[in-house]
């Protein structure tokens, strides 16, 4: 198959749920569940963009055949009914995130987006950048997205200094998953960047004060099963009802303190989204454990409590 320009380069915007893994019982992927949980996240959470093999997705825990076959299925299952694919590709290796840039180009995946390498890590901006250069040259047509993770990296370059003048070197250059609390390099960011691109804010329990700094949207795991709600939080402050805002973003944070007081790991959240959606999305892999049934079920009473039906 040829490299092919993606249908429409449209910005990206409005919430992308961070996508689990579906996994059998006995540890292979699961691409049979795909259909149902995109219809899931179209019909039940209002969601129509999704981030798939990124960190809820255990992407570092998958081989290359494994997120290719993945990103395949998402793209396949989600065309006409989706806005926009986008599809992690980061891994430690230059090599194996160069394949999996250019495999998303040929499935016309709707852009691609990278983490830092994360064990022998980029010295500065400038090495970064470099990087994330040669990963781009795979798939030049692709719109690509820096993910900035550094929790989970341990890079925790400035952003602003990484992105500026990027488009000389990044053509298909088109923002940043931004998961960092630092506020002031996330307004630098969106402050200097052309229209086209967009910036995504990534922790969920704050996505209000990322909103009033100019976010374009958000990406995040919770948004596989509160969606809804922070599709209202969204409209609430579009309107200027920040009363409205805070009071859904209030109870976002209720739910998220609980979680993370009961060890609100990958492994916890697929089982709450697994609780709540009626989705079979099987355990996560190892090193994430199972989540023991009696915590995911007082997340789960804890969410009933909070949004009631
Ligand atoms: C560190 C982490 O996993 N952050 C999540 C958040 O959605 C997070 O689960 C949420 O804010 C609750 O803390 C996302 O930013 C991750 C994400 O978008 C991804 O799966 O790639």
């Amino acid at each position: 198959m040829s490299i092919m320009a993606p249908a429409a380069d449209k910005k990206l915007t409005g919430l992308v749920a961070a996508t689990f893994t579906p996994i059998t019982s006995q540890g292979e992927i699961n691409l049979s569940v795909i259909g149902p949980y995109i219809d899931y996240l179209k019909e039940k959470q209002g969601v129509n963009n999704v981030f798939v093999n990124g960190t809820t997705g255990e992407s570092m825990s998958l081989s290359v055949e494994e997120r290719k076959l993945l990103a395949e299925e998402w793209c396949r299952k989600a065309k006409g009914k989706m806005d926009q694919v986008i599809v992690h590709v980061g891994c430690l290796s230059l090599k194996d995130t160069q394949e999996l840039a250019h495999h998303a180009a040929q499935i016309e995946a709707d852009g691609i987006a990278v983490i830092a390498p994360s064990f022998f890590k980029p010295s500065s901006a400038d090495v970064l950048r470099t990087f994330l250069q040669e990963v781009a040259s795979a798939a030049p047509t692709l719109p690509f997205y820096y993910y900035h993770i550094p929790s989970v990296t341990g890079v925790n370059v400035n952003v602003r200094e990484l992105i500026e003048g990027i488009e000389k070197v990044i053509p298909s250059f088109r923002g940043v998953k931004f998961t960092g609390s630092d506020l002031m390099d996330l307004g630098q960011c969106i402050s200097c960047i052309p229209p086209h691109w967009s910036v995504l804010y990534g922790m969920d329990e704050q996505l209000l004060g990322a909103l009033v700094m100019g976010v374009h949207g958000a990406v995040g795991s919770t948004y596989n099963y509160v969606g809804c709600h922070v599709n209202k939080l969204i409209s609430a402050f579009e309107t200027g009802d920040l009363v409205q805002a805070r009071t859904i973003q209030f109870k976002i944070q209720e739910l998220v303190s609980f979680a993370i007081k009961l060890g609100f790991d990958v492994g916890v959240n697929k089982q709450l989204m697994n609780d709540l959606s009626g989705l079979d999305l099987g355990p996560p892999r190892l090193p994430v454990m199972a989540c023991p049934a009696a915590r995911a079920l007082a997340i789960k009473q804890k969410y009933d409590s909070i949004f009631p039906e």
